[in-house]
């Protein structure tokens, strides 16, 4: 019964939502998918680069279809020419025809698996290219708001069943089809009372495959989600963060037991769907006797009466299949069509995003900005889906008519109360994100205006938490300056003081440091990111200093790498140290999103009262605390 196969949809993405309503948040799919022709249209405008592949294909396809049916036509031959007619020679001939058209049809099916599969790994290339590069273009917020695993799924198990699209959908198509005009055209010359019986029975097959193939839709949509989950939960918590809050918060069981669900739901569905396969195949297989006893019993009374020769019906019982096969494949062609659609339907979801922050047209010629920053009536607000822009009461400000000019070579502190909105203001500067309202000028030049490669060309950002790729501590230094020799790399890192520490490691700058520079300390890597921006000699700094307390030689350590990284350039740093505060040339309040003083030190401890409260909690008493560690 091999001919009834292509009765697996592929990987197509059609269903009802997953359940388990805790962390997945699971995307909806198209359970009930309808046909949408724009994006059917958009789907294949992927295929148009391949249309010669497509032309050979469709040709290979045809001769393929009716080199298929000409074995039929030759078994006729020859039992009806050959063995009833006693004439060895047609024998003889038609059977050497028989194997060289079948050895012809077998290399044919291989170019046309060839290159079927070329037009569908070129699609799917294109696809995962494009979708990677459309990610690369988005917004640090919009991966804020969506699960990576989720992303991940979408580049690589929605991309990867666009092979299914490809050979049960188009290649299934249009080989069905030519397969079914072949074995018709034959039928019917041959005899064409035994093709009409030959028809008749078909309701009978295209029925209940049908039928099937929309139950099996529906379990491939929900087979999809739960892979869709188990990739989030593998992401997630296999990811060295996602595997510290599980240890400590003691989740290891609860994630077991989340992970055996998925698996066993998706086992059971598994089972389901193959099995649904299995009853039909029994029907077919019943269903499959019906036509042959019909065909001999009326064929043989036609023998009998010496209208039709023996061969025709032996030719016809081989033709049925050839029919029945493609006959149900078509059938159920619709919903492989719909799998399709939802398919494209979420890879298109995400090429539709568009980026937040688009690239301006000027560029800043290289290193040559001098680091002014003017900040001018900004605003900003972090959207969310509940607020709409009529309300503008509901808007929540993160920042509100921030007013603030940076002079080149300056060095401002953020200090503030958490939720202040100080990490707000500094993503501004490089454009993770743009302002509701207001502009941000470096040199005078909008930010908006430049491109984002020159603007971020010139900033060089430390964040509270360095993020290292899983690589050498050498290629990820790189990441600042592709081109950067050892001498390079070594004079940065001596200047952040952290050659002798990468030095010690066991290979050196060829060391590995796991993902999110695992392997280092805290220090370590803050050093080792002020080293990377070193390397990357920008002319504005943006530092979120980090919270931990360190002892006193780390400290100092990363006080002398800072001052090396701050010296001659624009600095905003948002400050939790009490040494940083006291080098700045001014600090910069913030309280509810808002500026609420600027000033010096002694300035602002002496007008304002946030400050006060804030140096007297948080910087003073980390200023004792360092006397009191310094004291012999
Ligand atoms: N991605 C986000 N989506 C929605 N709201 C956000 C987002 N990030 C920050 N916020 C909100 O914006 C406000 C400012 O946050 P921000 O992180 O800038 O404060 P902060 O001063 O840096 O605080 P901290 O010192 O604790 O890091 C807060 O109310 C915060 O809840």
């Amino acid at each position: 019964m091999q001919e009834f196969r292509g009765l697996g949809l592929g990987a197509g993405s059609g269903g009802a939502p997953g359940g388990g309503g805790n962390r997945w948040r699971m995307r909806e799919l198209a359970q009930n998918e309808h046909f949408d022709w724009a994006i059917f249209r958009r789907a294949l405008r992927a295929f148009v680069p391949y249309w010669p592949y497509t032309i050979i294909v469709t040709v290979v396809i045809l001769a393929a279809s009716f080199g298929g049916v000409i074995p039929a036509w030759l078994t006729q031959r020859i039992i009806d020419e050959g063995i009833q007619k006693h004439r060895m020679s047609i024998i003889v001939e038609y059977t050497l025809t028989l194997i060289l058209i079948s050895i012809g049809t077998g290399l044919l099916g291989v170019l046309q698996t060839w290159l079927s599969n070329l037009i569908a790994q070129n699609v799917m290339a294109d696809y995962r290219i494009a979708l990677f590069r459309h990610l690369q273009r988005q917004t640090v917020g919009f991966f804020a708001s969506r699960q990576a695993g989720d992303l991940v799924s979408r580049v690589t198990n929605d991309v990867t069943a666009i092979q299914s699209v490809v050979t049960t959908t188009l290649v299934g198509f249009v080989s069905n089809l030519l397969n079914i005009a072949a074995t018709l055209f034959l039928m019917f010359s041959m005899d064409w009372r035994l093709a009409v019986l030959a028809v008749i029975v078909v309701p009978g097959f295209v029925i209940p495959t049908q039928r099937v193939g929309k139950s099996r839709q529906k379990l491939q949509g929900h087979i999809q989600n739960y892979l869709s989950k188990m990739t989030v939960q593998l992401s997630e918590s296999l990811g060295v963060s996602g595997a510290l809050l599980i240890r400590i918060f003691n989740r290891q069981g609860a994630e077991e037991k989340e992970f055996a669900e998925s698996n066993h739901t998706l086992r059971d569905l598994q089972v389901k769907q193959a099995l649904i396969g299995r009853w039909l195949f029994m029907w077919l297989n019943m269903f499959s006797s019906i036509g042959p006893a019909l065909l001999w019993m009326y064929g043989g009374w036609l023998v009998l009466q010496n209208e039709i020769g023996l061969g025709v019906i032996v030719a016809f019982t081989a033709l049925l299949s050839r029919l029945y096969g493609p006959l149900s494949q078509l059938a159920q062609l619709h919903v492989s069509i719909l799998s399709s659609v939802a398919l494209f339907r979420r890879i298109f979801s995400i090429m539709d995003e568009v980026p937040e922050v688009q690239d301006g047209k000027e560029s800043i010629p290289d290193n040559s900005v001098e680091g002014r920053l003017r900040l001018e009536k900004v605003s900003f607000s972090y959207r969310s889906g509940s607020e709409k822009p009529s309300e503008p009461q509901a808007i929540r400000w993160a920042l509100q008519d921030i007013e603030l000019t940076i002079e080149p070579g300056e060095t401002v502190a953020l200090v503030g109360p958490s939720g202040a909105g100080k990490t707000t203001l500094l993503n501004l500067i490089p454009r993770f994100s743009d302002p509701a309202s207001g502009h941000l000028y470096v040199d005078g030049m909008d930010t908006r205006s430049l491109t984002l490669h020159a603007l971020r060309a010139q900033m060089g950002l430390v964040p509270q938490d360095p993020f290292f790729f899983h690589d050498t501590v050498a290629s990820n230094l790189r990441l600042a300056k592709e081109s950067a020799t050892a001498e390079e790399m070594e004079a940065a890192c001596r200047a952040a003081q952290i050659h002798d520490t990468i030095n010690s490691l066991p290979e050196g700058y060829d060391t590995i440091v796991g993902e999110r520079g695992y392997r280092l300390s805290g220090g370590e890597r803050q050093r080792l990111a002020i080293a990377r921006v070193l390397l990357q000699g920008p002319k504005i700094v943006l530092l979120d200093e980090a919270t931990s307390a360190l002892d006193t030689v780390i400290e100092r350590k990363i006080q002398d790498a800072l001052a090396v990284l701050l010296e001659g350039r624009t600095a905003l740093v948002i400050a939790h140290r009490l040494s940083t505060i006291l080098k700045a040339d001014k600090i910069v309040v913030m309280a509810n999103g808002r500026i609420a003083a600027i000033g010096t030190h002694a300035e602002l401890v002496q007008r304002d009262p946030l400050y006060k409260e804030l140096y007297e909690t948080q910087f003073h008493i980390e200023g004792e605390m360092q006397q009191v560690e310094e004291k012999p």
